[in-house]
């Protein structure tokens, strides 16, 4: 099968003498989500940001989407992955309508034109919508940033720790819409430093330790069983 996403031998170093990551390869398919585990310093936001061309140092031997060899910034790439970052301060005069016009013209527009509305009922943001992302707490920022990597209609969604900031009813949504997502034929790769959210959303993880990514591994049914593939 084709992946829809391949990248072998990832590099990436802020010292080049000291890479944070040494050889990173891993598959994503169409239809799943991904997990990304390891602990803190591992290196998951360098390789997502590398992955994404928003880190400049680093090299890898080949990646590939839907088959095509690509680099993080080809532009048929980048239209069809979204990155949301774990703390995104970006755009704080924006507010979420204003990205999504914003986003609209990047990616174009929803399948479901009804995908946004549910999504701004499922996370309770409606009373935000038009709020700048300056003058948000931590957790509706992270919202208004999960809102806006959902309604893509982006092949490969890319999320750093998004269960951060988030209240409890809002996790909840969130697990619901990571398997939404992997059920509308997109893939999702996140990291995480909270166990269930592997159980409850992925089918397979991949482990990020001393610069090498080892995996895939099938996600174990229980939180200790995915805690103990970083011990
Ligand atoms: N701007 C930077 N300059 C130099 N080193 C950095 C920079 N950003 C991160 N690092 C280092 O790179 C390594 C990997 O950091 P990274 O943020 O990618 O890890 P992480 O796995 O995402 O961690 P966490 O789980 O704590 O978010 C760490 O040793 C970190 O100190």
């Amino acid at each position: 099968m084709e992946h829809v996403f391949e990248v072998e031998g990832l590099r990436a170093w802020y010292d080049r003498a000291n890479p944070v990551l040494t050889n990173v390869s891993l598959t994503l398919d169409a239809g799943e989500a991904v997990g990304l585990l390891g602990v803190n310093g591992a290196g998951k936001t360098t390789m997502l940001r590398a992955l994404c061309d928003a880190h400049r140092s680093y090299e890898f031997r080949s990646m590939r989407y839907r088959g095509r060899a690509c680099r993080p910034d080809t532009p048929a790439f980048k239209q069809q992955r979204y990155f949301a970052l774990t703390n995104d301060a970006s755009f704080p005069t924006w507010s979420l309508d204003t990205f999504i016009r914003f986003l609209d013209r990047a990616y174009g527009r929803r399948e479901r034109p009804q995908l946004l509305d549910e999504l701004i009922y499922g996370f309770n943001f409606g009373g935000y919508r038009s709020t700048p992302f300056g003058q948000l707490s931590s957790g509706s920022r992270k919202k208004a940033a999960l809102i806006a990597a959902f309604q893509t209609p982006a092949d490969i969604l890319f999320l750093d720790e998004p269960v951060d900031f988030l209240d409890f009813a809002a996790t909840e949504y969130l697990y619901h819409c990571i398997v939404a997502a992997a059920e509308r034929g997109q893939a999702v790769l996140l990291s995480s430093h909270i166990a269930e959210s592997f159980t409850r959303c992925t089918t397979r993880l991949y482990v990020l330790s001393a610069g090498l990514l080892s995996g895939p591994f099938d996600t174990p049914g229980d939180s200790d069983a995915v805690a103990a593939l970083i011990k």
